[in-house]
């Protein structure tokens, strides 16, 4: 394949098309032979569907977006035509692209204070043992007066974030969901299976000193190595059965994205059973404590009683499977839905019993900051 130049496939790009890129190599799905919604939790399962259907259209790849609830539909898209270029083959000359937004008006979902009760809460059922992590998150909505730059944000997402996973969903009824996640739930190639759960996290600073003095800070917190082994533990545990020659590494390491650092464990596996796709794998893993909590059906009906909106496509996963059931599948976070005028961010912290509110709400303040910065929105 020739090289392309990363500008020249965004010019080509409309906001009914569907992009994901990850630090290998970047898809493209122009317009769609179908699409269908279908709950992970169905009576069809979403996987018989989509293996169902990968078959009739002779699909070589269907890419997709799976919400948060189980119970909740997803999008999964049959591309007409898609490209998978290789990281190699592309050029990357972009440039940022400013343009001014007006907003009309925006909330702040929970308020501070409201946010505060929700942690406190949280911390007391984690002392009375109703589990012992759970993840919550906040909303900031704005309201434009135009219509939203999709391409110049998704430009932006992707001139910062070179190592995270860039993404722009057609959703149905001319919605989209666009972010640059730093998390990958899940890839598989061959029967090689790789996860890499984030958890555990401080803002950057962009001074190389300080940063590498909070790096070492965070890889010593006691509270953050607590809230990282939890979603580590519950991956190990729930892979067990389908994985043999588990590989994990005992400590974490630091990942960092534009904005954040996070404590990153890469655990890698080998499939026992050839049939197994990597959205079975997704689906075993989802909702991780990385986005939920553990054990995962009282903090999940904690988030679902206390949260003051339904998380939808957030903390979701999106992400691709070819015809061998290879592909990769990210978690929806540092990202924003797009509804017309109507934007809304996500971004959340995990609980622990040793929490402190002020800095869980600093810390989802900073996870805003990604998105923020893509629509023009925050400093650099
Ligand atoms: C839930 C989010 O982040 C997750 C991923 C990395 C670190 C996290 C943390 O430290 O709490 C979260 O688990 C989010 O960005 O909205």
């Amino acid at each position: 394949m020739e090289n392309m130049k990363l500008s020249d496939i965004l010019n080509h790009f409309s906001n009914n098309d569907t992009f994901l890129k990850t630090p290998e190599r970047l898809l493209v799905f122009n317009g769609e032979q179908t699409r269908f919604q279908l709950a992970m939790n169905d009576s069809i399962t979403l996987i018989e569907e989509i293996r169902a259907i990968q078959k009739e259209f002779k699909a070589p790849i269907i890419i997709g977006a799976i919400p948060f609830d189980q119970r909740s539909k997803a999008t999964i898209i049959i591309p007409d035509t898609f490209v998978n270029y290789h990281h190699s083959n592309l050029i990357d000359d972009l440039q940022t692209a400013n343009q001014p937004l007006s907003i009309e008006d925006s909330i702040d979902l929970p308020s501070r204070l409201q946010f505060n009760d929700m942690v406190q809460e949280a911390i007391h059922s984690i002392r009375k043992q109703q589990f012992s992590k759970v993840v919550l998150a906040r909303s900031l909505k704005f309201h434009l007066q135009e219509e939203p730059p999709i391409k110049a944000w998704l430009t932006n997402l992707l001139h910062k974030n070179k190592q995270g996973y860039i993404f722009s969903i057609a959703l149905d009824n001319a919605q989209n969901l666009i972010g640059a996640s730093p998390e990958l739930l899940v890839k598989k190639e061959g029967n090689i299976v790789t996860i890499n759960p984030l958890a555990g996290s401080r803002k950057k600073t962009y001074d190389l000193v300080k940063d590498k003095a909070i790096e070492n800070e965070l890889l010593h917190a006691e509270k953050d190595l607590h809230e990282h082994k939890i979603v580590v533990d519950y991956i190990c545990e729930k892979l067990d059965p389908y994985l043999a020659e588990i590989e994990c590494n005992e400590k974490p390491a630091i990942l960092y994205t534009d904005t954040m650092m996070h404590l990153s464990t890469v655990i890698k596996g080998k499939i026992k059973n050839d049939t197994t796709t990597v959205l079975d794998v997704a689906q075993l893993l989802h909702p991780t404590p990385a986005i939920c909590g553990a054990p995962q059906k009282p903090s999940l009906e904690f988030i679902q009683k206390m949260e003051p909106f339904n998380r939808g496509y957030y903390t979701g996963i999106v992400g691709y499977m070819d015809q061998n059931g290879d592909g990769e599948w990210v978690i929806t976070i540092r990202c924003a839905e797009i509804n017309h005028k109507a934007i809304t961010l996500f971004a959340g912290a995990g609980i622990v019993n040793s929490s402190q509110q002020d800095s869980e709400y600093n810390e989802i303040s900073a996870k805003f900051t990604t998105m923020l910065q893509a629509m023009g929105l925050a400093q650099e």
